[in-house]
């Protein structure tokens, strides 16, 4: 009898190891035997004569080894992704696509304009995928009329927007980023621009005003919901659950009279005596009322300033998910953060392309990026404990396999979400700790990844061609700075916890993967060498006093390996991850300045929290834009324009280093011998190229934008101070 093969099943994705591995693993030894002898010269002169200066520097020395070291987890094993969305309708039905609730936080109609949160909706509400399966959840933690006027409004261009979108094939279903870019328009076309520019106008002057205009209140209904925040003692920290079911796939059709996704609103309750835990208690809000309204298998989490530019990804998701990936016990899939509107020099690195784009490719070779928060599809059932040990939630209704049969609408449901949405529902439940987005870091996405990879959950990263997202940068050093500073509060949290990478997370998930996220918590503390290095060097310079090897001593070349070794290293990864040389060398200014500026303040803020002395709150990076500030940002011109302390440490070794720089000159040509102070030399002249945006801001520039006269002053004071601080200590 003849037997038929199968008909071959086309691939949904295939993967790829980098040929990098196996130069990364030889250089790797060579570097570590180059460290080594460092190490060994640094422990004799030690042993020798311990001065202040070579402590100082043996220290920096022994971080940046750290991070080098740790750094290598992922250079052992970078693997490509390739997907074909385009063959999974050869294998599943489109009526056989799992259900997927799409979670979209926004916390402060000003700093993040409700315009903006609604072309982040409507982007993903017009994801080419069935529309009834799809449940969009807004998270108003502002509690804001503002933004509940503007889903209402966006309810209704949507109606006419997603089958514009289908028709037409648009690609770019983000409304904002679609009229953006075209110019040639169609008559129909220019009737759905019009549309939108007309909601626009409305949520936009609503903004401004502070208010919605009567004549914008189209009936008694929306009024009704409307009044909800007009009580007196309504304020963003103190006011009752606000749910409302604006678009219901049951019942809304479009223009053409198709469905609908399910558009819901909610705004969990907020009482100034119960925490709420920031954006992981809003995402855990919406992981319950979902589960009582829709409860999908797939969760996507958005933030309000991340739309989505590629109408496929939904399905590109199931080439991974549930099941697909051959990588067992996969639990999300996470595409990287890419942004639009980025000045050609990335002036402030905000692509942040090795945590967002390089890192990931290694983890992704061991068990799987990290969550970063936003742009990342997870199963349900991950936040109900690892992948073989469920944790019940405390009613049955809120698990991953229940199963919902009433309408969404109805008093039952609907009275349901707003209890498991109350201020105090989680008070004594596992919420946070073993179930949800976990608790206790700012950093709530790596610390939610991290501890579901300790769980047992794995991940795989989807860096398509065109990106699945794209989100809104800060333009202004001081946003960039804050941000920054948040971050390394939140992994301070985490580094110094009791399931620090370091201690638990190797134990749990392997040494690779363990230094993997022992490298991210403990990246606050590159500040220590980095500001070292920055001061000391020149400080000594100044008085002429050499600190480094000759030129002609062999410890000299094993320190010009190791710096060009790592920048090399850290350029190629930059480079060959589609960048630029122009982009890295503002990553790497941009390294230095997170260090000497972010990641000290986040230190210092996160011990006087950890000694009692201070509380501190998540403050949103602001998504508004000032044209002058834009027109400026678009040239590549640094803008500072607030006088904020983030700015002092970086102004001081600006100015120290010039100083350091040419009076250093002055000793070379006086000696007439630069042997003994090259490196030294070398180190100043490094700190003044990097700083170069800052003597412009000083001295040339008048716009706006230019540094403060105060923070120059009080940075040249408190440099005085630091100088005469070193004069003492080297005299004694
Ligand atoms: O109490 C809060 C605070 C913030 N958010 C939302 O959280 C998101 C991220 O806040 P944002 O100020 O934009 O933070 P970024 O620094 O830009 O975000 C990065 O860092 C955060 C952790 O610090 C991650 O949550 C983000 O996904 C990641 O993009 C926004 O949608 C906010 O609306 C809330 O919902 N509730
Ligand atoms: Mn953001």
């Amino acid at each position: 009898m003849k037997t038929t093969a199968p008909p071959p099943t086309p691939p949904l994705h295939f993967v790829i190891p980098s040929q990098r591995r196996h130069f990364n693993r030889l250089f790797a030894v060579v570097y570590a035997a180059a460290l080594l002898f460092l190490f060994h010269h640094h422990v004799l002169s030690l042993l020798h004569s311990a001065t202040i200066t070579s402590t100082l520097l043996f220290i920096s020395d022994i971080i940046l080894a750290y991070m080098w070291s740790t750094c290598q987890a992922f250079r052992m094993n970078p693997v490509h992704r390739q997907s074909f969305p385009d063959n999974l309708k050869k294998i599943l039905d489109r009526r056989d696509f799992p259900a997927m609730d799409i979670f979209i936080c926004t916390a402060d109609p000003y700093k993040e304009p409700p315009i903006g949160v609604v072309n982040t909706a409507l982007s993903v509400m017009a994801y080419d995928y069935p529309a009834e399966k799809l449940s969009i959840y807004v998270s108003d933690d502002g509690g804001s009329d503002l933004t509940m006027f503007a889903f209402m409004e966006a309810a209704k261009f949507g109606k006419l927007w997603l089958p514009f979108c289908r028709e037409n094939n648009i690609v770019d279903r983000c409304p904002h980023a679609y009229f953006g870019t075209n110019s040639a328009l169609s008559a129909k076309t220019l009737e759905i621009k019009m549309m939108y520019e007309s909601m626009k106008r409305k949520i936009e002057n609503a903004v401004e005003r502070g208010k919605i205009s009567e004549e914008y209140i189209s009936c008694e209904e929306e009024r009704k919901v409307l009044s909800q925040y007009w009580s007196k003692d309504f304020s963003r920290q103190n006011h009752p659950t606000i749910i409302q079911v604006l678009l219901n796939s049951n019942k809304d059709v479009d223009s053409t009279g198709g469905p609908m996704p399910n558009v819901i609103y909610v705004s969990r309750e907020k009482r100034k005596t119960a925490p709420h835990h920031f954006k992981a208690g809003a995402l855990n809000a919406l992981l319950r009322v979902s589960a009582t309204m829709t409860n999908s298998p797939i969760v996507l989490t958005l933030d309000c300033d991340m739309y989505s530019n590629d109408p496929l990804t939904a399905q590109r998701v199931l080439c991974y998910l549930p099941n697909r990936s051959n990588r067992p016990n996969c639990g999300y899939i996470q595409f990287p953060q890419c942004y639009h509107g980025l000045n050609e020099a990335d002036i402030y690195a905000s692509e942040h392309k090795r945590v967002f784009r390089v890192n990931p490719l290694g983890m992704d070779g061991l068990k799987g990026p990290n969550y970063v928060g936003t742009g990342c599809f997870f199963l349900r059932r991950v936040f109900f404990g690892g992948p073989s040990l469920y944790v019940q939630p405390e009613i049955p209704e809120l698990g991953p396999n229940h199963v919902i049969d009433k309408p969404i609408d109805g008093q039952e449901v609907l009275g349901r979400a707003h209890w498991v949405a109350g201020c105090n529902y989680e008070d004594l439940t596992d919420w946070g700790s073993k179930m949800g987005f976990r608790y206790g870091s700012f950093a709530e996405d790596y610390y939610t990844g991290y501890r579901l990879k300790c769980e047992g959950w794995q991940s795989i990263f989807c860096d398509p061609i065109r990106p699945a997202f794209l989100g809104d940068v800060p333009i202004s050093l001081n946003d960039v700075l804050g941000q920054a500073k948040r971050w390394s509060f939140g992994l301070l949290e985490v580094a110094f916890s009791k399931y620090s990478p370091i201690t638990f997370g190797v134990r749990a998930m392997g040494p690779l993967m363990g230094l993997c996220y022992a490298h991210c918590a403990f990246w606050p503390i590159w500040s220590i060498p980095i500001t070292i290095y920055a001061f000391v060097p020149s400080l000594a310079l100044l008085r002429g006093i050499p600190i480094f090897p000759k030129v002609y001593d062999p410890l000299f070349l094993v320190y010009t390996f190791l710096f060009l070794g790592a920048y090399g290293q850290d350029c190629l990864d930059f480079i060959s991850t589609q960048g630029t040389f122009q982009r890295w060398w503002s990553d790497q200014r941009m390294s230095l300045m997170w260090s000497l500026s972010a990641s000290l303040f986040g230190s210092i803020e996160y011990t006087t929290k950890r000694l009692g002395m201070a509380t501190h709150g998540f403050n949103v990076t602001s998504k508004v834009v000032d044209d002058e500030q834009s027109k400026r940002y678009d040239q590549g011109i640094f803008e500072f324009g607030v006088p904020s302390p983030l700015f002092v440490p970086l102004a001081m070794a600006a100015i120290l280093n010039l100083i350091a720089f040419l009076s250093g000159f002055v000793y070379v040509m006086k000696e007439r011998s630069i042997d003994s102070l090259f490196m030294q030399m070398f180190i100043a002249g490094f700190g003044v190229m990097n700083g170069l945006p800052f003597y412009e801001a000083m001295v040339l520039r008048r716009d706006k934008g230019r540094l403060p006269t105060k923070t120059t002053i009080t940075s040249t004071l408190l440099l005085g101070v630091l100088y005469g601080i070193f004069y003492f200590v080297l005299r004694n």
